[in-house]
């Protein structure tokens, strides 16, 4: 699905540099500065013990003696100070920065075709490019980090190498083969790792996947009904152990990788030590330039290995940061780049053409050539048996899919054509399943945090039929819905949440209403109270009203009755019971457990 591209490690540091600065301007200062003050610290630790030993052993003036240890206390004390406030300051920058990468794949995962939030591939993309943002020392802000540190570091060791070679050139290519060894062994272990990481992305999203189950409440009733507790937890530890075990191979070339490591750095000590002793024995190095040189090639082969270990870590992540722009920059999202103007008169037809449909990933068609159309203000109630594919229909008209033949005209245009955003602006719906958010009943109701009108909220929910529940609350409807957020959040029920999320439809007010079984968990007295209301409710709008309960489409214009991917039956009520074909039969059946009850809506 993704297209995998090769990016260079300076391609990637431009992407990163580019936007951090874009961002936030004054990183750049902070990162001069930092790179300075972390240049200097090394060498005013090597050089003030250097000429204290030396006049200590000399001249042994003690004014002379004084003013080294208090310019050697001063500066160290500032660069020291500067060195802590700096690592204060970008730190948290770079932690935001990050959240704003973490934004960018959020955003991409928010906006791209519904389609995608159950495509396998996609998801485990999501999974690997989330490994960029999703550590502090790793992945982008990992990398941004090291490029903090290294230029520093960079710039220290050109005056390692320069007072090193000045010593002996041939000590200088020892510490430099022994650390580059160390450095490429570290690189195939990460290597190693990376080409893990699509079975740990694969891992991790089946276990986030039980842990969420585990953890959500809105699975908790068929964990306790089904006593799933125990295979939830068994298939958890289960994926864990397979995980622990992927992780323990890596961990173990990496341990292989440290056991080298020490090894190398034992000779290069035992090596470097003895050439010292030798030179002053033999040579007559000061004490003062032992003291200099040995912890000068100590730090040496630290900071060339830090060098080196953070080109590494950057090479490595850059193979994660690749698979995170990968994803940002896959397309994911059906649409032109030019949109064909929303027709303006809220006035809107809508017709299914030849429509044929098969969802991703299967072979199965729900929709064969399904023609329909829906003059403007006509309201149509879609009826079927379970699966006949009347939310299919509702997802297609809301472009949550996209046809796989045929089209969907809005007065005339393909919707396909349209800004899907301002598409969107056109629809109320209630939808079957219905989720509520850890907010405000307020927020829930208008989904608008810019500016909620409460006026208008209430209405909604006084047409939804909740005002009395609302009234009971002590905030009104300020009160917080769940207790996710919030301990003071309330739980409603099923008829409730219905209610709210019909208040919803009411409270955007769109010009097409589309109520997808708005009032199957509603109480009788509920539902036909908004059976009454239903005029009210509805108004001019085009509507389409999906339901089981047969005796409600009579308040509908037309009804279309769904069976194996096309319209077996198109009419009124009236027309359909005197067809006598499915339509009749299913009303039948559903009246004989019912009185013959017809609504008398008002109006109606
Ligand atoms: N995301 C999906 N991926 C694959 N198949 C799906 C998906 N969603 C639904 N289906 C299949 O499409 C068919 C139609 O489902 P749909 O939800 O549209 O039926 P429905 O008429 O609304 O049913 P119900 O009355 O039970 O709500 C079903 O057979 C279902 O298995």
């Amino acid at each position: 699905m993704m297209k995998k591209n090769k990016r260079s490690v300076t391609n990637n540091i431009w992407f990163l540099v580019k936007n951090t600065y874009k961002w936030d301007k004054k990183v750049l200062s902070y990162f001069a500065l930092y790179t300075v003050v972390t240049a200097i610290i090394p060498f005013i630790n090597m050089f003030a013990p250097k000429f204290l030993i030396e006049e200590l052993m000399g001249a042994n003036r003690v004014e002379r003696l004084i003013i080294i240890l208090l310019g050697y206390v001063v500066i160290s004390a500032t660069l020291n100070f500067l060195n802590a406030y700096l690592e204060g300051v970008y730190s948290p920058i770079i932690t935001n920065i990050g959240d704003r990468y973490n934004n960018l794949l959020s955003e991409k995962c928010m906006n791209m075709d519904f389609k995608y939030t159950e495509d396998p591939e996609v998801l485990d993309d999501i999974e690997t490019a989330r490994r960029a943002v999703d550590g502090n020392t790793t992945g982008i802000p990992g990398v941004l980090r090291k490029l903090f540190e290294i230029f520093g570091a960079g710039i220290a060791f050109l005056g390692y190498i320069t007072i090193v070679f000045n010593l002996n050139p041939w000590i200088l290519l020892y510490l430099i083969v022994n650390v580059v060894t160390i450095y490429y062994l570290a690189i195939r272990a990460k290597k190693y790792e990376y080409s893990k990481k699509n079975d740990i992305s694969q891992l991790s999203r089946k276990r986030n996947y039980i842990y969420d189950v585990m953890q959500n409440f809105a699975y908790g009733k068929e964990i306790r009904i089904f006593n799933l507790s125990n295979r939830m937890a068994d298939k958890f530890q289960g994926l864990g152990k397979e995980q622990v075990k992927l992780h323990k191979d890596i961990k173990y070339k990496n341990l292989m990788v440290s056991i080298v490591e020490v090894f190398f750095l034992l000779i290069r000590e035992g090596v470097v030590y003895a050439y010292l002793i030798y030179q002053v024995l033999y040579n007559h190095m000061s004490i003062g330039n032992f003291v200099m040189y040995s912890t000068l090639i100590a730090g040496f082969a630290a900071w060339m290995q830090k060098i080196l270990d953070n080109i590494a870590h950057i090479n490595a992540q850059n193979l994660y940061i690749n698979d995170y722009r990968d994803f940002l920059e896959t397309d994911l999202k059906t649409g032109n780049s030019s949109y064909v103007d929303m027709p303006g008169d809220n006035n809107y037809e809508i017709e299914f053409k030849n429509v044929s449909y098969k969802y991703p990933n299967s072979e199965r068609y729900i929709f064969r050539n399904l023609s329909l159309k829906i003059n403007k203000g006509q309201r149509l109630a879609i009826v079927g048996v379970n699966g006949a594919g009347k939310t299919t229909f509702v997802k297609l008209l809301t472009r949550l899919y996209e046809p796989t033949e045929g089209k969907i005209l809005l007065n005339g245009v393909n919707i396909a054509k349209f800004d899907r955003n301002e598409y969107y602006k056109l629809f109320s719906v209630v939808f079957q399943e219905i989720k509520m958010f850890a907010f405000s009943i307020a927020e829930n109701i208008a989904l608008d945090n810019k500016k909620i009108d409460r006026e208008k909220v209430l209405e909604s929910i006084h047409k939804a039929g909740m005002k009395e529940k609302i009234d009971s609350l002590e905030n009104g409807i300020d009160t917080p819905l769940l207790k996710t957020l919030d301990s003071e959040g309330i739980e409603l029920s099923g008829g409730e949440n219905q209610k709210l999320a019909l208040a919803r439809g009411l409270y955007k007010d769109g010009p097409i209403m589309i109520l997808d079984e708005p009032t199957a968990a509603l109480d009788p007295i509920a539902e036909y109270n908004i059976y009454k209301t239903f005029n009210n409710i509805i108004g001019d709008k085009t509507s389409f009203f999906i339901s089981h309960r047969l005796g409600s489409t009579q308040f509908c214009d037309v009804i279309a009755l769904f069976e194996d991917g096309e319209i077996k039956e198109y009419g009124t009520h009236d027309e359909l019971l005197n067809k006598n074909g499915k339509y009749a039969e299913m009303f039948n059946v559903q009246a004989s457990y019912y009185k013959d009850v017809r609504f008398e809506a008002e109006g109606v």
